[in-house]
């Protein structure tokens, strides 16, 4: 199977390394800065699961592909999805398969409206990963989970194809026939750990110790609950008890990917990640004030970043 891995960033270069450690035939589609980088020192990955250095992977960059790819994993963030699709559309045939692992729903509408959604697997990734100013993918603890699967619950010759590249590979993949389910519980649980952790500028073990915390985080994952219940994807149970103690944890370290990125000054995925859930939820008539407070909070972010 020829793998396209959609940038060899923290997600990307984390599954898309231990991808070719394993044997499968992986390209990296990279900006030049990148190509240079990894070309110059490979691809590292340092993690507790086990270090490993990939010497030269191969790469590609827009305009040079000369076939289509069976299976294209997006890893990129939601503010590069529109370029990054105009540059991976010539990898894209017939046969193409397309497995987005970005947070959120939204993403998933772009990538329909430009390669039809019989091409696109619904997918997520749990890890906690980040690609450090050496180039260097940082695991940041144990789990690295991949869930994929057709969206209607099907299992097809094609995701039975990804189960079997995935086997080798050293991360937990996982073919899922509930992937659309497992898709909103994943951003009903990020988008209150993103939004809850930005806002208090802490991880969650922190949160929980000031007083209010608890009640804040609690808030907001009960807005973004009854935005998946309004949209038909109410958590179930289980999922819900989970990010409520995940949510609540004294002494965790845990914080969202999104805190790390704004905590270097960086740009944010605020309207994929938080701003969308809201939007579904207004235009279900809810209200949503701890959504809307921590949508405020990312945008006033992006605005002061603006500033020279
Ligand atoms: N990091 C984490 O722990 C987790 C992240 N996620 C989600 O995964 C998604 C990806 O996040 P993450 O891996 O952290 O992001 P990163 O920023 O670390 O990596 C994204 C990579 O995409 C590359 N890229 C952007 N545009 C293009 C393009 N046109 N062509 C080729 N490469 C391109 C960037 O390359 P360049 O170097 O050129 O800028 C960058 O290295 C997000 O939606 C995030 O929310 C989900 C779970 C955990
Ligand atoms: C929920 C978590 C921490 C794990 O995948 C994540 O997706 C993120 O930080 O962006």
């Amino acid at each position: 199977m020829k793998i396209l891995m959609i940038g060899a960033g923290a997600t990307g270069g984390y599954f898309g390394g231990r991808l070719l450690e394993s044997g499968q035939d992986v390209t990296f589609l990279v900006r030049k800065a990148r190509a240079e980088a990894l070309a110059r020192d490979g691809l590292v990955i340092r993690s507790p699961v086990g270090d490993v250095t990939l010497p030269s992977p191969p790469t590609v960059q827009a305009n040079g592909f000369n076939r289509p790819f069976d299976l294209i994993i997006v890893s990129c963030k939601a503010y590069h999805l529109a370029q990054v699709i105009e540059d991976m559309a010539p990898a894209v045939g017939p046969d193409t398969t397309i497995l987005p692992v970005l947070n959120g729903m939204r993403h998933m509408d772009l990538l329909d409206a430009r390669f039809g959604a019989e091409h696109v697997l619904g997918g997520s990734c749990f890890i906690a990963a980040t690609l450090d100013a050496q180039g260097v993918v940082r695991h940041l603890g144990t789990p690295h989970g991949l869930t994929y699967g057709e969206r209607d619950g099907s299992r097809s010759a094609r995701v039975e194809g990804v189960e079997q590249a995935m086997a080798e590979a050293r991360f937990d993949p996982r073919l899922s026939t509930t992937v659309l389910q497992d898709m909103w519980d994943k951003w009903v649980f990020l988008a209150s750990l993103a939004g809850i952790t930005c806002l208090m500028r802490a991880p969650i073990g922190d949160i929980v110790a000031a007083p209010g915390g608890s009640p804040a985080a609690l808030g907001l994952l009960d807005d973004c609950r009854r935005v998946a219940e309004a949209h038909g994807h109410a958590p179930g149970d289980t999922a819900l008890q989970r990010a409520r103690s995940v949510l609540t944890e004294a002494g965790s370290k845990l914080s969202a990917s999104m805190m790390r990125d704004l905590e270097q000054g960086a740009q944010v995925e605020a309207d994929h990640i938080v701003g969308d859930m809201l939007a579904r939820g207004e235009a279900k008539g809810l209200d949503l004030p701890m959504l809307r407070l921590a949508y405020a909070h990312l945008k006033a972010y992006e605005v002061r970043r603006a500033h020279p």
